[in-house]
């Protein structure tokens, strides 16, 4: 099956290297519209993918297309391809903050808000996913089928979609700003450590942490048991944590909710005036 992938970002360029890299559609497979071409073919020399011209071109080649501009760019595609839609064909979209209910007004057609995560370049990370309701089996079938490619793939209705967006697709940012304070923190504590040397531990820690939760099984409590010797040095840090980041976490979620809601007022305005 050909794919089609318009938009050539972050999540675009996830998409070509996390299908290709896995072997689950390989490049011939892919056909590609970015809004600037340069790009495409720039991408292009490392992924033999089609570049095409246009909207229409993707649409003729591809049943299966992925829209992955920025969400106040995608109104203007999806309405163009909507006319020209065939009835097996399938859309996905993996705007943040724009509701199955908005996309569908625009095409009573098969389409899937898809929320990705940059960690799929690896073949790591969860994909959330919700189909409306024209998603036949077979469709869902071969999208899952793609998506578990990249890693997991997790059906999630759309009133938590945004809770969950925040950790597993704004999670790799989030994450790597945590570390980032961190590292600072210990160079301010000991400027004799560098700050490359701090990342450096932390990355390695990272990854040996994440590692030891997935291929043990643990929960979290089970891996800190392991690590906070009772009387020890960790829990003092554990302490502190559990004083300081309960507030700072919610007020995270607070607003990244807002501009979430705010994202989908202005998106809304596109859909609903047209
Ligand atoms: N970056 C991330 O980790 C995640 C992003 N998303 C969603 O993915 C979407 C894309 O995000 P990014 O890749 O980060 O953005 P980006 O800004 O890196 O990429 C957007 C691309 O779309 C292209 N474009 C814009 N209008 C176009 C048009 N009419 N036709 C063809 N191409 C067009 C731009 O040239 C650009 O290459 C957004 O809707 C975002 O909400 C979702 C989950 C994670
Ligand atoms: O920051 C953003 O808006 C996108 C959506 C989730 C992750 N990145």
């Amino acid at each position: 099956m050909n794919i089609g992938i318009i938009g050539l970002g972050s999540i675009g360029q996830m998409l070509v290297k996390g299908f290709s890299k896995s072997g689950v559609a390989s490049p011939a497979q892919l056909f590609v519209y970015n809004r600037t071409r340069e790009k495409s073919e720039q991408f292009q020399a490392d992924w033999p993918f089609t570049i095409c011209a246009s909207l229409q071109d993707v649409s003729e080649a591809c049943e299966l297309i992925f829209i992955c501009t920025k969400p106040l760019d995608l109104y203007p595609v999806l309405q163009e391809l909507a006319p020209q839609l065939r009835p097996t064909q399938h859309i996905v979209s993996v705007a943040a903050g724009i509701s199955l209910e908005d996309l569908t007004s625009v095409s009573a057609t098969a389409i899937t808000k898809v929320i990705p995560t940059v960690t799929s370049q690896i073949l790591h990370g969860v994909s959330l996913y919700a189909c409306n309701q024209y998603v036949s089996s077979e469709q869902r079938e071969q999208l899952l089928r793609l998506l578990q490619a990249l890693g997991k793939a997790e059906e999630v209705e759309e009133s938590v979609i945004e809770t969950a967006t925040i950790l597993s697709s704004s999670g790799p940012g989030l994450i790597a700003g945590m570390m980032e304070l961190f590292a600072q923190a210990a160079h301010r504590k000991s400027p004799e450590l560098s700050v490359e040397t701090t990342r450096r531990l932390l990355v390695e820690t990272l990854l040996g942490t994440a590692m030891l939760l997935s291929e043990e099984d643990l929960h979290f409590e089970q891996l800190i048991e392991q690590v906070a010797t009772k009387g020890g040095i960790t829990m003092e840090g554990l302490n502190v944590m559990a004083e300081y980041l309960p507030p700072c976490f919610d007020q995270l979620f607070l607003m990244t909710q807002a501009k979430h809601d705010s994202l989908k007022l202005k998106t809304k305005v596109q859909f609903n005036e047209n």
